[in-house]
């Protein structure tokens, strides 16, 4: 992009950004080139890599794992039935792949309208929200027998812009009673030679290998030159069919590799998780269960619990012999969307991967292959970070070291975030009884605050977890208890906090409650409190900071339809209040306060008071109408002290307003 100083529209995805080209990128310093992998990493002394500030296609990233002898894992998924279990579903694939999983795969599930992507639970839906939300490469399976060529191209380029850059290409298999003569015929071969010649080497192809011969092959060996061809086309890897003894594996690599086939060969694993489903799945791919597997069983068929051990320590027992001979680089897992015992049998195998050190604030882990570039956020959405993905989702760049000078960043629309209208985190239920089956007053409200950060039960006895602004039930985080009494003291005086940070002066970035980034750095924070307050307070607070503050603290005071909008910062200037000095770097400055991303916030904050809290009680109860009055006159008001070195003074401006308020 070039430097012309004038304003552009940009179109991307069907959406228009208005940018401003001043600073020539909007966001980011890193043009971005779709087909160019761009390698930028640190081997640490200790031997960990840092900043994973590129993308690497998928087979490249299997390959040099490979070489530098590192055992790993991917997991499968299929799609979630209904449009409720979403958040549930992306919570645990995230939870599962926090171990290191380095993809997870989706399958391609007639059943879901695979294709549909204005369906929340089809597979290549679902996909993009396993690789946006979660952030792990995502691997999305895709068949053809059933499409033709433009089909499928259609669903390959649906797949490109939804930043999907891995595909599993399979034949696939018709409905029962159609016959494949009835249909174009197309094999997986086909597809990995459509999408070599459409889209060179874009994506990193996978393909299904048939460890004891794929059912419908003429013979083995025809359907392991089959698998060749394949390979040959343009396959990166392969991965199997599922199989229940470690030598149907060990056989099936060594005939690869004597005909030729050097792509990565991983083992597809399905744990025995139930005998019913067990007997189904084999049924499903017509493999046989060995004699003695089955004498095993029998005398446990009925008590799940037994097979379930049982099916994870043959599966650690099988998955251990092929990872110590060498015959599998990794090991891949057919989860059947159960967390039940995939962590302890990856735990087991020494797959599991303890996370390390705070990369950042806010995780950044994304193998997304444009946010991976990712290096500032506006600090607004700390406990949204899935909605702010979403209204960020047609960025076709993200913010790379700054977050840029006078950019008008265009966020969506806040109900584009399907999320934000289920219950992610607990049901109605479960927040009424956190939050009060009845709110009798303001003083009720306060309490709910109060009970958040403190984490003592209510008069329930039930514990504030969340609250309405936050995603999933992390709760403060360990800097807060360095200003808890401050923040409990605003909240009995009517002043609502939802977000905050303590003033850090060069932390060391091993620090247990501030730091982050790698060791030998240095970390700093300017202190930061948002609130909702009242319109009579707030004046006075602005009063007190323009009369004695006025370079000193930053405020922005804004109501629910920006009838009111008042700010003594720079409007298009953002301010750092997050920054890092490591050894051999630049300066890290993850997060920002952002007047004008502030006013995109707005929306979302007030939404969340109705649609999380006033609306889970009838429209004509006192419950709702305090809510309701609280949204309707609060405030939302942003404070900064810019003044890092000196204990901060918000809390004393605070208080000062209060004091003046009385009079
Ligand atoms: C890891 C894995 C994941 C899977 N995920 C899904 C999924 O998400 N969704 C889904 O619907 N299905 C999935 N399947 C099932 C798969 O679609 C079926 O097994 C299907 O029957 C074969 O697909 P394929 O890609 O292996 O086919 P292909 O490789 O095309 O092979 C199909 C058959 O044709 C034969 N063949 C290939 N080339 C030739 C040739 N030139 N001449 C004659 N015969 C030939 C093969 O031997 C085989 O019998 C998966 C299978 C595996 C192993
Ligand atoms: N390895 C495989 O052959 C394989 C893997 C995944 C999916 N599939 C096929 O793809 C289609 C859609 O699958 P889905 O997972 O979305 O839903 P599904 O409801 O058919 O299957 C649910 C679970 O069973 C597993 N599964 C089903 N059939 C399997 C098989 N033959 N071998 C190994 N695992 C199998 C899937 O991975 C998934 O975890 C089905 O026809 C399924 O048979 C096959
Ligand atoms: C802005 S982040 C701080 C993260 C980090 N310092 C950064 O630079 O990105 C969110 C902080 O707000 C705190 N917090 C969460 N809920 C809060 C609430 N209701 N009131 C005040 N602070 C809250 C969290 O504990 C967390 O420390």
């Amino acid at each position: 992009m070039t430097n012309t100083g004038e304003t552009k529209v940009i179109e991307s995805h069907g959406t228009i950004k208005k940018i401003d080209s001043l600073s020539t990128m909007p966001y980011c310093g890193v043009e971005t080139d779709e087909n160019a992998v761009v390698e930028e990493k640190i081997t640490l002394e200790s031997g960990k890599s840092w900043s994973p500030k590129h993308y690497e296609l998928l087979h490249e990233r299997i390959e040099r794992l490979i070489d530098e002898k590192q055992q790993f894992f991917s997991l499968e998924f299929f799609p979630p039935r209904f449009v409720n279990g979403v958040p549930n579903f992306l919570e645990r694939v995230e939870r599962l792949s926090e171990g290191g999983s380095v993809f997870v795969d989706m399958t391609w599930h007639m059943g879901s309208d695979p294709a549909n992507v204005d369906k929340v639970t089809s597979s290549s839906s679902i996909a993009a929200s396993m690789l946006d939300y979660c952030g792990v490469d995502t691997m999305l399976h895709m068949t053809c027998v059933q499409y033709n060529k433009a089909d499928t191209l259609k669903h390959l380029e649906q797949a490109k812009a939804m930043g999907l850059r891995s595909i599993l290409a399979l034949r696939g298999d018709l409905p029962p009673g159609t016959e494949l003569e009835d249909t174009h015929q197309f094999r997986a071969l086909d597809m990995i030679r459509w999408i070599r010649e459409e889209y060179g080497n874009y994506f990193s192809i996978g393909c299904a290998g048939y460890p004891l011969g794929h059912p419908q092959a003429p013979s083995y060996k025809a359907d392991l030159m089959y698998l060749k061809a394949k390979c040959d086309a343009g396959a990166n890897f392969v991965i199997t069919q599922l199989f229940f003894e470690a030598e149907t594996f060990e056989k099936f690599v060594r005939d690869c590799r004597e005909i030729g086939i050097t792509q990565p060969i991983i083992p597809g694993i399905m744990p025995i998780m139930g005998y019913e489903s067990i007997k189904r799945i084999a049924k499903l791919s017509q493999l046989e269960i060995p004699q003695h597997i089955l004498d095993d069983l029998e005398p446990i068929k009925h008590d799940d619990d037994a097979v379930q051990k049982y099916g994870t320590e043959r599966c650690i027992e099988m998955c251990r012999r092929l990872l110590d001979n060498g015959t599998a680089p990794s090991i891949h897992l057919y989860t059947m969307n159960r967390e039940g015992s995939i962590r302890e049998i990856l735990k087991s195998l020494g797959l599991w991967k303890l996370e390390g050190d705070r990369v950042f604030p806010w995780k950044n882990r994304s193998q997304h292959p444009i946010r991976c570039l990712e290096s500032v956020r506006p600090i607004y959405w700390s406990f949204r970070p899935r909605s702010y993905i979403t209204r960020t989702r047609d960025w076709d760049q993200f913010p790379n070291g700054r977050w840029g000078n006078s950019s008008s960043p265009a966020f969506g629309d806040v109900s584009s975030y399907y999320l934000s209208n289920l219950t992610t985190v607990r049901n109605a239920d479960d927040r009424l009884a956190m939050f009060g089956a009845n709110i009798e007053s303001f003083e009720d409200v306060k309490r709910v605050f109060i009970n958040y950060i403190t984490q003592a039960p209510n008069a329930d006895g039930v514990k504030v977890t969340v609250l309405p602004w936050t995603e999933a039930e992390t709760g403060v985080q360990p800097e807060t208890s360095l200003i808890s009494e401050q923040l409990v003291w605003c909240n009995e005086n009517g002043i609502l906090t939802v977000n905050s940070q303590p003033s850090v002066n060069g932390a060391p970035s091993t620090d247990p409650l501030v730091g982050w980034g790698k060791p030998g750095g240095y970390c700093y924070q300017k202190a930061y409190l948002e609130c909702f307050m009242t319109a009579e307070l707030s004046d006075k607070l602005i009063q007190i900071i323009e009369r004695e503050f006025p370079v000193r603290v930053n405020y922005h005071a804004i109501n629910k339809d920006s009838t009111f909008d008042k700010t003594n910062s720079e409007e298009t200037t953002p301010i750092a209040v997050t920054w890092g000095v490591f050894p051999g770097s630049e300066i890290a400055q993850p997060t920002v306060v952002d007047p004008l991303s502030f006013r995109a916030w707005r929306d979302e904050a007030y939404q969340m008071w109705m649609a999380q809290w006033g609306d889970f009680y009838p429209k004509e109860s006192k419950s709702y109408g305090v809510i309701k009055a609280v949204h309707d006159e609060f405030r939302l008001v942003t404070l900064v002290d810019n003044d890092f070195q000196k204990p901060s003074v918000l809390f004393d401006v605070l208080q000062k307003a209060l004091d003046e308020l009385k009079k």
